[in-house]
């Protein structure tokens, strides 16, 4: 069996510590590094610390240091984070699982220009579910391109920084794609005030922060007699860290090029 070197980045997060247990439970892969921000309590302490297990390794900000002999890393961090991350990647022929949300297109095209030096997957949901509620969701639009309108709803925890979500937003340009549509033409991200009545071309979005919600997504198909709505709920997080190992051994047979979720999934 050949046994892939992992790192993660972001190791004492909410996801970080998620994946930091699966890795360490799954046979064919190995814990080989973790990095944290620079500056964080958690840089020089053991990634497996919560779980009271020594993994033999150490959370390390220095990048050199902590993916010294790693295959795939898988970083859910924040975009500045992740931007830096890959640039060493790309130089060092690390590959790289993309968990992160929140890049503007100068992050989005600095992830095309590194995948054409080294392997990368880049999703803003690993879990099954969501990615299979994608294609739903194309075969929806297609069959509600007339008289239904479009809204997108998402909640999530109080702690997320970006908005709308990574997902609701990718949900979103599946739909415009489906609908012969740019997503950037037809998106309305708020409303306030007199707003006048609704642009029946656009495709709405909501937001909604609060508590523990793990990630709840709802896309309403809103007809005149009927709606229709089509929504994914999370109830753990561990979907997306089983996601995001089988992104990590899909990568560990590519040398260079951008991935998503679908392609790990065979979708397309
Ligand atoms: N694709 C998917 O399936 C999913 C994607 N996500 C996305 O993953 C990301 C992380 O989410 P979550 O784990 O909840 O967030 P957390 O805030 O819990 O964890 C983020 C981690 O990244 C570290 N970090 C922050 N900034 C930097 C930086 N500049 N360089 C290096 N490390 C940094 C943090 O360190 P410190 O605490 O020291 O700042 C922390 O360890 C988000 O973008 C989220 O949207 C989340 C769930 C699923
Ligand atoms: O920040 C989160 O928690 C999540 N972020 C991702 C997103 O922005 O879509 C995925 C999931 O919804 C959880």
């Amino acid at each position: 069996m050949t046994v892939l070197n992992i790192a993660v980045a972001g190791a004492s997060g909410r996801m970080g510590r998620m994946l930091i247990e699966a890795v360490l439970n799954a046979d064919d892969l190995k814990l080989a590094g973790a990095l944290d921000a620079p500056g964080s309590a958690a840089v020089g302490t053991d990634p497996g610390a919560f779980l009271g297990k020594a993994t033999g390794v150490k959370i390390e900000s220095d990048l050199a240091r902590g993916l010294a002999g790693v295959d795939v890393l898988i970083d859910f961090t924040r975009p500045e984070g992740t931007l830096k991350h890959i640039e060493y990647c790309a130089a060092h022929g690390v590959k790289v699982v993309i968990g992160t949300t929140g890049f503007e297109q100068p992050g989005r095209d600095a992830i095309a220009a590194a995948a054409q030096k080294t392997a990368i997957m880049a999703a803003p949901n690993m879990s099954v579910g969501v990615n299979v509620t994608l294609k739903l969701l194309e075969m929806a639009a297609k069959n509600f391109a007339e008289g239904y309108d479009i809204e997108i709803i998402e909640a999530h925890h109080r702690f997320k920084v970006d908005a709308p979500s990574g997902t609701a937003l990718k949900m979103g340009e599946v739909i415009a794609g489906a609908l012969g549509k740019n997503l950037d033409d037809v998106a309305v991200y708020a409303r306030e005030g007199v707003t006048g009545e609704r642009d029946p071309s656009s495709i709405g979005f909501a937001t909604v922060r609060g508590g523990d919600i793990i990630g709840d997504h709802t896309v309403l198909f809103a007809g005149i007699g009927e709606r229709i709505e089509i929504s994914h709920k999370s109830s753990s997080r561990v979907s997306y860290a089983m996601g995001s190992l089988r992104a990590a051994r899909f990568l560990g047979g590519k040398q260079t090029g951008l991935y998503d979720m679908q392609d790990v999934l065979g979708f397309r």
